[in-house]
């Protein structure tokens, strides 16, 4: 192998990371909020920026940022919308911009309710989940990737962990009852062919979240294994416009706490909840032959 002394720029890509817009809806007295943190990332010819200085293809991050403040105030709709709409913006209006990776998170806003009903412009931040999306834009091929992480999901029973080997390290006793608790990272992956613009992401985000749910606590647990699996396969089934769903689920450890020092019983009720060590559990569901576009998923550290 001949070695090369010409040294050459190799991937890039550039951006404003982490801008957080708050868009009021304020038509009427009943606002309405919605929450991202954007980042915006270009790729395409900036060689002569790295090579030579000359900054003149360098739409600069502040004009990105500027761009997302300005996009919002025609609202935000969904971010997988609105994420596409950066790409069309920065891929149409610049020749050099060939590509890009637009990301955010949404932070999900409940009504205060008052006097039992919902509050017009008083919201409590709703802890459940934060909602991702990422839109990569390669060429002609638009990737759109919908998620979310943080749902927290316990059942205390229908759960147990039998059957695997025992070796001389082996300590855990098996169980055929057991609680089951996991922080679900879910990231699925839009078929390439998809009309985004006639997509419904919202309505589309709200369902696959439920189906996780309903997969999580439907059927008896063998291991978070096949749960994660359960939950995935419920997803691809119901809906023809994902190709792949990847998970990280944590296993959050109950241990079962010993009363007998103090002459009590413990029958499966006073669990020590640790947070570490956990077991992770990560797997991709996804349906037989497709392309599993690397592109897509470039920039997204482990599983999701
Ligand atoms: O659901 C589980 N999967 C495992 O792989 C595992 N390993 C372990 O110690 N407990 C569990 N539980």
């Amino acid at each position: 192998m001949t070695m090369s002394n010409n040294i050459v720029l190799g991937e890039n890509q550039y951006g404003k990371a982490e801008v957080r817009v708050v868009k009021v809806t304020r038509d009427t007295d009943r606002h309405h909020i919605e929450d991202l943190n954007v980042t915006s990332q270009l790729r395409g010819d900036f060689q002569a920026a790295h090579l030579e200085g000359d900054n003149g293809h360098v739409v600069a991050t502040d004009t990105q940022k500027n761009t997302v403040y300005a996009f919002a105030r025609e609202g935000i709709g969904s971010p997988e919308s609105f994420l596409l709409r950066l790409a069309d913006h920065f891929t149409g209006g610049f020749d050099w911009v060939t590509g890009g990776r637009w990301e955010a998170e949404a932070y999900s806003w409940d009504r205060i309710q008052a006097h039992g009903e919902g509050h017009d412009h008083s919201f409590v931040r709703n802890g459940q989940e934060v909602r991702t999306a990422v839109v990569v834009r390669d060429g002609a091929t638009t990737h759109l990737i919908s998620g979310l992480k943080d749902l927290t999901v316990l059942k205390t029973t229908q759960s147990g962990f039998v059957g695997y080997p025992r070796d001389k390290y082996t300590t855990l006793p098996e169980t055929t009852d057991r609680i089951l608790a996991t922080d679900v990272s879910a990231r699925w992956r839009y078929n390439t062919n998809l009309d985004f613009a006639g997509t419904d992401f919202n309505k589309s985000y709200e369902d696959i979240k439920a189906l996780l749910l309903e997969g999580f606590t439907e059927n008896y647990s063998h291991a978070l294994q096949q749960t994660l699996f359960d939950m995935g396969k419920k997803v691809l089934e119901a809906h023809s416009e994902v190709d792949e769903i990847k998970f990280s689920m944590p296993n959050k450890h109950h241990f079962l706490v010993d009363l007998s020092p103090f002459g009590l019983d413990n029958p499966n009720e006073v669990f020590f909840a640790a947070d570490r060590p956990y077991g992770l559990i990560e797997a991709t569901v996804q349906r037989e032959n497709i392309d599993a576009a690397p592109v897509a998923w470039s920039g997204i550290a482990g599983f999701c």
